[in-house]
């Protein structure tokens, strides 16, 4: 079903397939009043496929409590199954499904990894392909083939590593592993992600004689993640220097099994918090850590700069409407990943926005600052696109299709909009299950007149 307001815009990441023919169009709920609701969202994407990937590699067992169970992080669960490594569901606490227990074993090849469209799969396994026994092939989703994976190839090229492309510097790729790396001493770019650092990183202890990391690029986006990956290896005894800025060393040696609690995934809470400031009225997430390595805690500083009001208290969240729904400039080069929810936001404000530092995120799960140009454009907005960032001039919006570009972010600030819009119809909402398969179901429970405010403490 088409609208006929739609017009197709310029960018078409789709090649052969034209949006139209995929035909499965979400109407996004708008909300009948202020919200007033209160939910709790599963675990983080990138706490729960490093702790999988450091389980992995670790001498001893490990038991992920509640951690994420959705489509990327059932890829890296496939992928370290494939890889040798013994990961099974037991009984946990965790509110969305069950605890994993992770045993790891030889890491042996001779297998085809599929990495979806997960950056945590193509870019934190291909080091640990390198340590196993046996050719390993990384393949994923057309899309994957077009997210950058030179910097991976050639940093374990320059370790020791044997590996097989067609020059493009992209998936799919085979990595002949040896059952071990050297190691040593490596100068990358990773100014396209952070990812090509923490998969180094993520092994680096693994490697016969560790690793020494340099970065050396015109920027390096993405730091809070770094120090996520950092923060994780110290907690299984792993200590990684950085005797400078954009350097790294890794010593060789174990890494320890662990017990370890998943955090809920506060980058997944970007859209839902800043539904309050669309809708008007309170949306409190509970569960929000008060020590956390997430860059989605950067929300209760950046959602003030568009007016909300934001309260912690305990572990609950709570972000209201203010007097008004603002823009802001803001330089979001460390959370690259909440830009769609925040561009979104900035569409919907009373005066314009900047935001800049976000030239990487051209190489997320789509272009994404094409895409949401397209997409607001295509609503009647008049977003502009910057080297590195979006200017968001806010206009009145109209309903029509928006495209997801089977990017989860894409879909879900789309519903952001639709929110306030009558008539915005999502293209394959589905897609949400890369990193938040209950996207569909909090959503609706978020907008629902009559849903249950969160009981107070
Ligand atoms: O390491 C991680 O878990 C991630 C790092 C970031 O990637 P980039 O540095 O490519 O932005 C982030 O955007 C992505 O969602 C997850
Ligand atoms: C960039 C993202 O994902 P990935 O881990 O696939 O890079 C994201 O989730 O916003």
């Amino acid at each position: 079903m088409l609208i006929s307001r739609y017009s197709k815009p310029e960018f078409d990441p789709y090649g052969d397939t034209s949006p139209e023919e995929t035909n499965e169009w979400w109407p996004a709920p708008t909300a009948d009043g202020p919200l007033d609701a209160g939910l709790s969202l599963p675990g983080s994407k990138s706490l729960t496929n490093r702790e999988l990937v450091l389980a992995a590699l670790a001498e001893g067992p490990s038991l992920l409590r509640s951690p994420l169970h959705s489509r990327d992080s059932d890829l890296m669960v496939a992928a370290l199954r494939q890889l040798g490594t013994t990961i099974e569901s037991v009984p946990g606490a965790g509110e969305y499904g069950p605890d994993l227990r992770v045993t790891p074993g030889e890491l042996v090849g001779s297998t085809t990894i599929d990495c979806g469209l997960a950056g945590t799969v193509m870019r934190f396994l291909p080091p640990v392909a390198a340590l196993a026994l046996g050719p390993t092939t990384f393949d994923g989703d057309a899309g994957a083939r077009r997210r950058p994976m030179a910097t991976t190839i050639s940093s374990l090229r320059a370790l020791g590593a044997d590996i097989n492309d067609d020059g493009r510097g992209a998936l799919p790729f085979t990595v002949h592993g040896t059952g071990t790396l050297a190691g040593g001493e490596v100068t990358i770019d990773a100014s396209t992600s952070s990812q090509f650092v923490s998969g180094l990183l993520l092994a680096g202890a693994r490697l016969e004689h560790g690793l020494h990391l340099r970065h050396s690029g015109e920027r390096l986006p993405s730091l809070p993640h770094i120090e996520m990956t950092i923060a994780t290896l110290a907690r299984r005894g792993v200590v990684v220097l950085s005797p400078s800025i954009g350097e790294w060393v890794v010593p060789p040696g174990p890494i320890a099994g662990a017990e370890v609690d998943i955090e809920p995934d506060l980058s997944n809470a970007a859209p839902f918090l800043a539904a309050a400031l669309v809708a008007g009225g309170t949306v409190t997430i509970t569960g929000w850590p008060s020590d956390t390595t997430q860059v989605g805690a950067d929300l209760a500083e950046l959602l003030p700069l568009f007016g909300a009001r934001v309260s912690l208290v305990g572990d609950r969240l709570t972000v209201s409407a203010g007097e008004r729904l603002s823009g802001a400039d803001l330089d979001l080069s460390t959370g690259g990943e909440l830009a769609p929810a925040l561009v979104a936001l900035a569409a919907l404000a009373d005066s314009p926005s900047t935001i800049t530092g976000i030239g990487h995120i051209r190489h997320h799960e789509t272009d994404r600052l094409a895409a949401l140009t397209a997409e607001i454009n295509g609503l009647g907005g008049a977003v502009t696109e910057l080297p590195d960032g979006l200017r968001i001039d806010p206009r009145p919006l109209h309903g029509g299709h928006w495209r997801s570009y089977d990017d989860h972010r894409m879909a879900t600030a789309g519903a952001l909009i639709g929110l306030v819009v009558p008539g915005v119809e999502i293209e394959n909402i589905g897609t949400t299950a890369k990193t938040l398969p209950q996207f569909v179901d909090l959503w609706q429970t978020l907008v629902a007149p009559g849903t249950a405010p969160v009981v107070p403490t």
